[in-house]
C-alpha cells in the first residue's frame, strides 16, 4: 500500500482528548517539530488512567494477592502455631484504604502525563472542545472561550460507559465502573450486568476482595469474544470458587430497594443484591461536537471512520483510540495517535497492522493472546496446526499449586510460522511476549522450540507446545 506523507513540519496541531490515543500523539508530533495543544476536559491520562485500566488493574493487584493468599494452605502455609487454620480467612480487605490507593496512584500518574507534556513543550488547555469546521476547536474552558486554529487535528475522544434508560446509575448502589472507586465497604451482594471483558475482570476481582458475586451474562458463556476454551475455563474458575453465573440472560431493568437494589432479568425474575455494576459496553463520546458539520463520517455506531493510517474523511482531521471502534486497547490507542502523527507530519510510518495486538483479560488466572485467533482462522478458512499444554503438566506450575490454565499455540502446518497463541496462566500477560515476538517477527516453531527456557519454568511450556507442532515433511 503506497502512502501520500504531505511534509507539514512546523505545523500547528490540535488533538481533542487527552488519553493515551492523545497524549502519545502529542509527544510525536512535538519531537517531529510541531506546535501542539492538547484540549482535555477531564484530566491527562484519560479514562484510561482516571477511570479504567489504571484504577482497574490497582484494584486487581489486590484481589490478585487475595487469591494468592487462599493457595496459601495448599503450600503448606499455617499461621501461628501448628495451627492449621485457612489461611484466607485470616485476611479482608478493607476497601476504602484499597479505593484510596486506587485514587491517589490515578491523580498521581495524570499529573505525571500532565508535567512530561508541558516538560516537553507542548500546550494543555483543560476545557471541553468541539470542532468549527475542519480546522478549527473551540474550547470552553475555565479562563472562557478560545479558538484555536489548526493544520492538523486530531480526534482522541475515548468512550463513556453505556447506561440503560432502566437502570440508571446513581453512583452508590447502582454504578459504571467510573463510580467504583468511592466504595468504602466491600458490597454484601454485587450483581455485575455484562460479562465482557469489564463485566469479567470486575466479578473475578470483587469476588477475590470478599463480596458475593452475581454474573448476568446474557450469552451461553462469559467472554464471548475469546478463545472459547479459555472464557470456559474462566467460567469453570468463576462458578468452583462459588460465583453465580446466570447465563444467557439480560438484565432489563435495575432499582433501589431499602437496602439495596433489585434486578429484573429477561425471564422476569428479580434478584436481589447490595449493588449492581453495569458493565454493558461504551459510547463513542463524538456527539454534538461538529464531527459531520466538518465532514467527518461516523459509522452506525457513533465511531469515527478512520483507514489505517488515522485519516478521517475529513482533510486534515485524524483520529485515534477507542472513538475510532477499531480495537479499544490503551495500546492500539497510543498507536494509532502515533501513526496519525508521524503520517499527518510527514514522517515515515506503517499501517497499523492489528494482528500483531497482544491483550491480556486480567482475571484469575489471567488469559493473554496475540496474532489470529482460533475463530479468524477458521473464518478465513485458513490452513493451520494447533496444539494445548494444561498448565498442570508444567513442573513450575505444580511446585506452585496453579491448577488452571494452558498455553495454546497456531502454525502453519508447512511453514511453521506461528501464526498466534493464547496463554491462560497467572501473569500470563507477562508471559505472552516470546510468542508477540513469533507473530510479530514470522519466526517458525523451531525457532521459538530450539531456544533455551529455564529449567523449571512456566515459560518452558511454550517451547514445549511448538516443539508438538514441528513440521514433519514425507
Ligand atoms: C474497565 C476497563 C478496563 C480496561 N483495561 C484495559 C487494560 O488493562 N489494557 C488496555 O490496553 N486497555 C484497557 N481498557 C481499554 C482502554 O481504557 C481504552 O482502550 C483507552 O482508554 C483508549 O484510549 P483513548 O485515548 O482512545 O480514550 P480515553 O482514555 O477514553 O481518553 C479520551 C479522553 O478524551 C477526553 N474528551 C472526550 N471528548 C472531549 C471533548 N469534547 N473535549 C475535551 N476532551 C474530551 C475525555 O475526557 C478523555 O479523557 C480498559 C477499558 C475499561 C472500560
Ligand atoms: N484488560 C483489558 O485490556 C480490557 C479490560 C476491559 C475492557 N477492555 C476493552 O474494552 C472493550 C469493551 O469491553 P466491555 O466488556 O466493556 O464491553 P463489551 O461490549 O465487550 O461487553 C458488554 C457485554 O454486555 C452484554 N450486555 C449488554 N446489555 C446487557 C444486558 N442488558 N444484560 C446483560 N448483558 C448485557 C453484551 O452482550 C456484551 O457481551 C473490550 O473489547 C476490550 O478491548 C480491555
Amino acid at each position: 500500500m503506497s502512502i501520500e506523507t504531505p511534509p507539514q513540519k512546523s505545523s500547528r496541531v490540535v488533538i481533542l482528548g487527552g488519553g493515551p490515543g492523545g497524549y502519545e500523539a502529542a509527544l510525536v508530533a512535538h519531537r517531529l517539530g510541531a506546535d501542539v495543544t492538547v484540549v482535555e476536559r477531564n484530566g491527562l491520562g484519560g479514562a484510561a488512567v482516571l477511570t479504567d485500566v489504571v484504577p482497574s488493574k490497582t484494584l486487581i493487584a489486590t484481589a490478585e494477592w487475595m487469591t494468592n493468599a487462599e493457595q496459601g494452605a495448599e503450600l503448606g502455609v499455617r499461621r501461628g502455631e501448628s495451627r492449621p487454620a485457612d489461611v484466607a480467612s485470616e485476611h479482608f480487605v478493607d476497601l476504602s484504604v484499597v479505593n484510596a490507593r486506587v485514587r491517589s496512584l490515578a491523580t498521581a500518574q495524570s499529573a505525571d502525563i500532565r508535567s512530561r507534556l508541558e516538560r516537553e513543550g507542548v500546550r494543555v488547555v483543560i476545557g471541553e472542545g468541539r470542532l468549527d469546521g475542519p480546522s478549527t476547536v473551540v474550547v470552553d474552558g475555565e479562563d472562557g472561550t478560545e479558538r484555536l486554529d489548526a493544520h492538523v487535528v486530531l480526534l482522541a475522544l475515548g468512550t463513556t460507559p453505556r447506561v440503560l434508560p432502566t437502570a440508571v446509575p446513581d453512583g452508590e448502589r447502582i454504578l459504571t465502573w467510573t463510580q467504583l472507586y468511592n466504595l468504602e465497604e466491600i458490597p454484601d451482594h454485587l450483581i455485575v450486568v455484562g460479562s465482557g471483558v469489564t463485566g469479567a475482570e470486575f466479578a473475578g476481582a470483587y469476588h477475590a476482595l470478599g463480596a458475593d458475586v452475581t454474573l448476568v451474562s446474557s450469552r451461553d458463556r462469559v467472554l464471548p469474544g475469546e478463545d472459547a476454551d479459555a472464557a470456559e475455563l474462566i467460567e469453570g474458575v468463576f462458578r468452583s470458587r462459588g460465583m453465580r453465573v446466570e447465563s444467557r440472560m439480560r438484565a432489563e431493568a435495575a432499582e433501589r430497594t431499602a437496602d439495596g437494589v433489585a434486578v429484573t432479568l429477561s425471564d422476569g425474575r428479580v434478584i436481589e443484591g447490595s449493588h449492581v455494576l453495569f458493565a454493558v459496553g461504551s459510547i463513542p463520546s463524538t456527539d454534538g461536537i461538529g464531527l459531520a458539520e466538518a465532514g467527518v463520517e461516523l459509522t452506525e455506531s457513533g465511531h469515527v471512520r478512520v483507514d489505517r493510517v488515522s485519516r478521517t474523511t475529513a482533510r486534515g482531521v485524524y483520529a485515534a483510540g477507542d472513538c475510532t471502534g477499531v480495537l479499544p486497547l490503551a495500546s492500539v490507542a497510543a498507536m494509532q495517535g502515533r501513526v496519525a502523527m508521524s503520517h499527518a507530519l510527514g514522517d515515515a510510518v506503517s499501517p497499523i497492522k492489528t494482528r500483531n495486538v497482544a491483550a491480556n483479560i486480567f482475571t484469575a488466572p489471567e488469559i493473554a493472546t496475540v496474532g489470529y485467533s482460533e475463530k479468524q482462522l477458521q473464518e478465513d478458512g485458513a490452513k493451520y496446526v494447533t496444539a494445548t499444554l494444561p498448565l498442570a503438566r508444567n513442573p513450575r506450575a505444580k511446585m506452585q499449586e496453579m491448577h488452571d490454565g494452558f498455553v495454546k499455540l497456531f502454525a502453519h502446518p508447512d511453514a511453521g510460522i506461528v501464526l498466534g497463541g493464547v496463554i491462560v496462566a497467572p501473569r500470563a500477560s507477562e508471559l505472552i511476549f516470546p510468542i508477540t515476538l513469533a507473530v510479530s517477527h514470522r519466526l517458525t516453531v523451531d525457532d521459538v522450540a530450539d531456544s533455551f527456557t529455564i529449567y523449571p519454568s512456566l515459560s518452558g511450556s511454550i517451547a514445549e507446545v511448538a516443539r508438538m507442532l514441528h513440521p514433519r515433511h514425507p
